[in-house]
């Protein structure tokens, strides 16, 4: 029998609601919600504002949307997040334990890890991968934190590694770029390739400027080298752009191309420009006829890029005057990104334990 791995991995990525009744959609915009790295206000305030102004109203709102794009085997995100896992055990071998931790909802982070040493009780290290490739409050750094909440307290002997934002490593960048090449081939026609983002409110840019005095503070901050863009999700956001461009040579095609930030909720000032307004721009000041939408925020495909960009982004779009917006799948299963977290992984385990 083979020698069973002293690592384990821990996919993470952001969770789902169990199902889209608007009682399960409360549970999880609730547990989602009241995160302080998500909603950054303080305590009371964030109290107020969630069970006061979004719950009573959103979780209806939402279960309606989530309705649209839920599949037969659940919901997108969870779906093909396991379809990942299957995929990636499968590479790296039965010795080495690897299962799902979702950051809201289920199966929870503490499941993630119980689920680990229930494979493998000997299990002396776990390396855990936030399913993102910018580094954001909400994004890498919850995760991280939460997995580190759960180890400390119930698995404290374990050595626990984390995968940091991954926008620039190489394995990503052509996973990503050949995610987009068959559609830009299949459709010569576009007009326009956006990079949608999920955004963040521009707070939260400014909270994690480890200079204090960086981001934000000039027009072009984000291409002006600074040790702030280790935790800078603009900065970040706008190199996987600049990173898939030259993968695809986008600067030498017939159409243009450009990046915004969708999913704004509340009224403070967020990411631009927004998404849902640069379609509706694209349409009617620029003339585009048939965009193309990509979403690098996301690696699997869920409610952000099937409604919003896939439903309503396209309703906009046609609305204002263009004629069709072909969404762009995520990464999700593909062997690429499958190749990306082998590489990962095999940089981590014992070399006897590495797949030649
Ligand atoms: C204050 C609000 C939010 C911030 C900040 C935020 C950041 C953020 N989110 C993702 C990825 C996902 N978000 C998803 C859904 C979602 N996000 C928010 C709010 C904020 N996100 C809400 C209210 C929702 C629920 C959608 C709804 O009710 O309409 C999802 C999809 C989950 C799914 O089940 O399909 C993802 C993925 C990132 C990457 C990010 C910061 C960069
Ligand atoms: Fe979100
Ligand atoms: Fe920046």
């Amino acid at each position: 029998m083979e020698k069973q791995s002293k690592t384990g991995i821990l996919l993470v990525n952001l969770g789902s609601p169990d199902s889209y009744e608007p009682a399960d959609l409360k549970v999880y915009l609730r547990e989602f919600l009241t995160d302080k790295r998500v909603i950054d206000l303080p305590t009371p305030l964030r109290k107020f504002i969630v069970e006061g102004m979004i719950l009573p109203f959103r979780p209806k709102e939402s279960a309606e949307a989530y309705e649209l794009i839920w599949w037969d085997e659940g919901s997108p995100l969870i779906v093909i997040t396991q379809r990942v896992i299957d995929k990636l055990q499968k590479r790296l071998g039965d010795h080495v334990p690897v299962s799902m931790g979702m950051r809201y909802g289920n199966p929870s982070i503490e499941a993630g890890f119980d689920d680990l040493m229930e494979k493998s009780p000997d299990l002396e290290e776990v390396f855990v991968i936030p399913l993102y490739p910018q580094y954001a409050m909400a994004t890498t750094e919850t995760v991280i934190e939460k997995a580190k909440e759960v180890w400390l307290e119930k698995y404290p002997n374990l050595n626990v590694k984390f995968k940091e934002a991954f926008y620039d490593d190489p394995l990503y960048v052509k996973a990503l770029g050949e995610s987009i090449k068959p559609y830009i081939e299949e459709h010569d026609d576009i007009d326009h390739l956006l990079f949608s983002y999920h955004g963040v409110p521009e707070r939260q840019i400014k909270k994690r400027d480890i200079t204090g005095d960086h981001c934000l503070k000039c027009e072009d901050c984000c291409n002006v080298n600074s040790p702030a863009h280790t935790f800078c999700y603009r900065h970040q956001d706008l190199m996987t752009t600049k990173n898939a461009a030259e993968y695809l040579d986008l600067d030498n095609k017939k159409f243009t191309y450009s990046s915004s930030f969708q999913s704004k909720l509340g009224i403070d000032p967020w990411l631009t420009p927004a998404t849902d307004a640069e379609l509706v721009r694209l349409a009617e000041e620029e003339g585009a006829k048939k965009v193309a939408v990509c979403c690098p925020a996301f690696i699997s495909d869920c409610i952000e890029t099937l409604e919003e960009i896939g439903i309503r982004g396209k309703e906009d779009f046609v609305e204002a005057g263009g004629d069709d917006l072909i969404l762009i799948p995520c990464v999700n299963d593909s062997d690429l990104w499958i190749d990306a977290l082998e590489n990962w992984c095999g940089e981590l385990l014992e070399p006897a334990e590495q797949i030649t």
